[in-house]
């Protein structure tokens, strides 16, 4: 018998209410079992999610010579790039495949030059509708973090205490139908390396691997497809997990995916929680400074989940 497996979904609308501490337990459950799982009624203003993916949509159907405004440079993965109208920088080679699909990917917070000078200029209202929805966003990750914590029976703010001056950047990925002419590329398998990400997406086409089986997320309007990053997998000693997954294009509709990234600073240090180890637990990954981590990209690479095991202490 083959058992369709869904991730699973969260109604958010009692979190902050009677419901808060069974909603909780939820969450972690599911981000212990999954590390995937899709939330309704979480408090960010639909319409900022529709505009949002509009702006993106106008973006990857500008001409090649705005987009080409925001390509993305030798040193960074922060810009617009395409699997066959731009090059991979060397850098670019070590940190994703040449022959991902299109996307554009830009840090919002903090506004500082190093971040600002790599926004896309066009269309006009990129900038400000990003900058409105990841603020939005990063509050719905604060508010994820902190429900796991307390559905792990800790402190509320035990993992958010870790993000204090977060970054957070977007990246938008771009599938249009494949045909017999046009190259559209994918994601390959993947763990993502921030706190948590929330996805906005539109069409089917998001797989996640959960044992050993790929599961096809089935959008829901208006939901946020939320995933455990790396730095949650770690600061909890690996009970909530980063789970392996991959964007696929859609069989027969063009499919736009925005994904938030929620990160701490670059000064934080990221390692087991001490409350976690009591018991004979003792930490699975050794501390790491979160710049470092990031700069781990270019030696391991942005496939399966090489970068966190290579932080892993050998039993
Ligand atoms: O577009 C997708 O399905 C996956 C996006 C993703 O995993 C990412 O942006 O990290
Ligand atoms: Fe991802």
């Amino acid at each position: 018998m083959t058992v369709k497996l869904e991730i699973p979904v969260i109604d958010l609308a009692l979190s902050d209410g009677a419901e808060r501490e069974r909603l909780c337990k939820e969450v972690a459950k599911v981000a212990e079992e999954w590390g995937f799982f899709q939330v309704i009624n979480h408090g960010v203003d639909e319409s900022l999610m529709t505009r949002t993916l509009d702006v993106y949509e106008d973006f990857f159907h500008s001409p090649v010579e705005e987009k080409t405004k925001a390509v993305i440079s030798e040193d960074s993965i922060e810009g617009w790039k395409h699997p066959t109208l731009t090059q991979a920088s060397e850098y670019l080679q070590h940190v994703a495949s040449q022959f991902s699909a299109e996307y554009v990917a830009n840090s919002w917070i903090p506004a500082t030059p190093k971040y600002t000078k790599k926004w896309p200029p066009t269309p006009a209202a990129l900038r400000p509708t990003s900058i409105e929805f990841v603020n939005a966003a990063t509050r719905l990750h604060e508010k994820l973090c902190r429900m796991m914590a307390e559905g792990l029976g800790l402190e509320s703010d035990a993992f958010v205490k870790h993000f204090v001056d977060p970054r957070v950047s977007l990246r938008a990925n771009f599938y249009p139908v494949k045909t017999e002419s046009n190259f559209v590329g994918g994601l390959a398998p993947h763990s993502d390396l921030c706190n948590t990400t929330l996805l906005i997406d539109t069409v089917d086409g998001l797989e996640v691997k959960k044992d050993d089986t790929w599961v096809r997320v089935k959008v829901l309007p208006n939901a946020f497809v939320v995933n455990v990053g790396d730095l949650v997998e770690i600061l909890s000693n690996g009970r909530l997990k980063s789970c392996l997954h991959r964007g696929c294009p859609n069989e027969n509709k063009e499919r736009l995916s925005v994904s938030c990234f929620y990160m701490p600073n670059d000064d934080a240090v990221l390692a087991p929680l001490d409350e976690l180890l009591v018991d004979g637990q003792t930490a699975k990954y050794k501390a790491v400074r979160f710049a470092d981590y990031f700069e781990s990209l270019i030696s391991k690479g942005n496939l399966l989940k090489d970068r966190i095991e290579q932080l892993r202490v050998e039993e």
